[in-house]
């Protein structure tokens, strides 16, 4: 008979054959991830996967871990990797596509740690949105979806939070060349020009036909 661990071992084998290309998208409570993870869809076909939503999505089935995951989320606490990297990859099994932006994971070192060793996903890059503290407090408190979270005491330490135990975690990806940094704190539009150019980049074009002598340009380099 099967133990937890085959079965999580399973997922992984058959997650890890689709080679999902992954990018983690990291910023602040409010910073706008999930605002520029809509747009990054609409134009680039990825799948978005919010860790947050996921977990209010499985408070809200009844499961067993529902009274667990709400205390943490009241408390602005990390739920254990392990409950977040189930959904994480039941969600990328069942999407059908192979392009995520995993968003808010992962938010410290053990949702990082955890989920590389489990998966051995590598993300491509990741995003990330700085936003200063007081926009994104004006955010959060206008943000008005009814979560139980946007209220000031949590907020507080959801911030915390964020500069304890996620902000190392970018740093570790800054340490490998991975962090693209956006400034969150323009308007939408103004940021997803920047995002635009990360998923898109600019080659630079080479002129065909055109050079000061009217060659080519091989003849000229030869
Ligand atoms: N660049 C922006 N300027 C102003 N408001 C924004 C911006 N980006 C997002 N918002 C708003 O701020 C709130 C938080 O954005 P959201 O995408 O939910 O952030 P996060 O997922 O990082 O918590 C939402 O009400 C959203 O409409
Ligand atoms: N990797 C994650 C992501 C979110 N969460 C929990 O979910 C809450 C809300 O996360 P979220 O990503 O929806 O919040 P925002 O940054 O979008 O405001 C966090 O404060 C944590 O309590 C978690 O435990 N682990
Ligand atoms: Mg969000």
């Amino acid at each position: 008979m099967g133990t937890a661990n085959d079965s999580s071992k399973d997922i992984s084998d058959r997650l890890a054959e689709k080679h999902p290309k992954v990018v983690f998208v990291l910023g602040g409570p409010g910073s706008g991830k999930g605002t520029q993870c809509e747009k990054i869809v609409q134009h680039f076909g990825y799948t978005h996967l919010s860790a947050g939503d996921l977990l209010r999505a499985e408070k809200n089935s009844g499961s067993e871990n529902g009274i667990m995951i709400q205390n943490m989320m009241n408390e602005g606490k990390i739920v254990p990797s392990e409950v977040t990297i189930k959904l994480l990859q039941k969600a990328m099994l069942d999407s059908g596509n192979d392009k995520f932006l995993i968003d808010g994971f992962p938010r410290n070192e053990e949702n990082r740690a955890a989920f590389e060793a489990l998966t051995k996903i590598e993300p491509e890059f990741v995003l990330y949105f700085n936003c200063p503290e007081k926009e994104m407090e004006r955010r959060i408190l206008n943000r008005n979806q009814g979560r139980e979270d946007d209220n000031i005491e949590t907020i507080r330490k959801r911030f915390k939070v964020f500069l304890e135990s996620s902000l190392p975690v970018i740093e570790y990806y800054k340490g490998k060349g991975k962090v693209r940094e956006i400034d969150a704190a323009k308007p939408v539009e103004e940021v997803f020009k920047e995002v635009k150019d990360i998923f898109n980049p600019k080659v630079p074009k080479v002129p065909k036909d055109e050079n000061v002598e009217g060659r080519c340009m091989c003849c000229a380099i030869l």
